[in-house]
């Protein structure tokens, strides 16, 4: 598909964080413009929403991931493929925020060619101030330590700050993403090089990749 601002890109986004915290809430929120009342523990889904940043067309996939141990392997293959990550806790649940460490780390250790991985430390329950036991304070400064990323106070049940979340990190892939086709100049091929590429190919025998 394509539009005046360039073929639609697509990138995955995980939503990352213990159980509780709200992801289910903001990916519906965000998605379907619905709160969702109820706690329903999530084994893992999968929404697609096509949003403008910057005037760019971009298709997300976004994966609601499992806060409970029992499905952490599943988690990991989401972590694998997605580009960006939002890394949620309850600002009502200091050890929710200090669960997220050992997932930026795992996130880290499987990214660790690449520099700059986009993420966004997200604080749900914002409308809960009366209950808060995490600090603005504290908050950001693990955002700080976590190479300056942003952070920002959500509410899923008011809207509040929904919609930048996720812009937030889709802008950082995509900043990514240009910087890396800008690095990769586009290279028309040589004189016969098509065809020696072909020939080699066909020495090779066709890929496959099994995933
Ligand atoms: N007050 C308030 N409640 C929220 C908010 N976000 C989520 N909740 C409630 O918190 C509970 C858990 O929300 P979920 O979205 O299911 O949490 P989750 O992180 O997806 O949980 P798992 O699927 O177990 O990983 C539900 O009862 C939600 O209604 C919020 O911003 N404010």
């Amino acid at each position: 598909m394509s539009s005046r601002a360039g073929p639609q890109r697509e990138y995955n986004i995980a939503v990352l964080g213990s159980g509780g915290v709200g992801k289910s809430a903001l990916t519906a929120q965000f998605v379907q413009g619905i709160f969702i009342e109820r706690y329903d523990p999530t084994i893992e889904d999968t929404y697609r929403k096509t949003i403008d940043v910057d005037g760019r067309q971009v298709m997300l996939e976004i994966m609601d991931t499992a806060g409970t141990e029992q499905f952490t392997s599943i988690r990991e293959m989401y972590m694998r493929y997605a580009q960006g990550f939002l890394l949620v806790f309850s600002i009502t649940s200091p050890s929710s925020l200090a669960e997220l460490a050992e997932l930026r780390e795992q996130i880290v250790h499987m990214k660790q060619h690449e520099p700059n991985i986009p993420i966004v430390l997200v604080g749900n329950k914002a409308d809960l101030e009366d209950d808060r036991r995490v600090t603005r304070a504290r908050a950001f400064q693990v955002s700080q330590q976590w190479g300056n990323i942003p952070y920002y106070e959500t509410s899923a049940r008011r809207r509040l700050n929904v919609n930048e979340v996720f812009v937030d990190v889709c802008r950082q892939i995509l900043r990514k993403d240009m910087s890396v086709r800008k690095d990769q100049p586009s290279r028309r091929p040589k004189r016969g090089e098509g065809r020696r590429r072909r020939d080699r190919d066909k020495e090779r025998g066709s890929r496959c990749v099994i995933l």
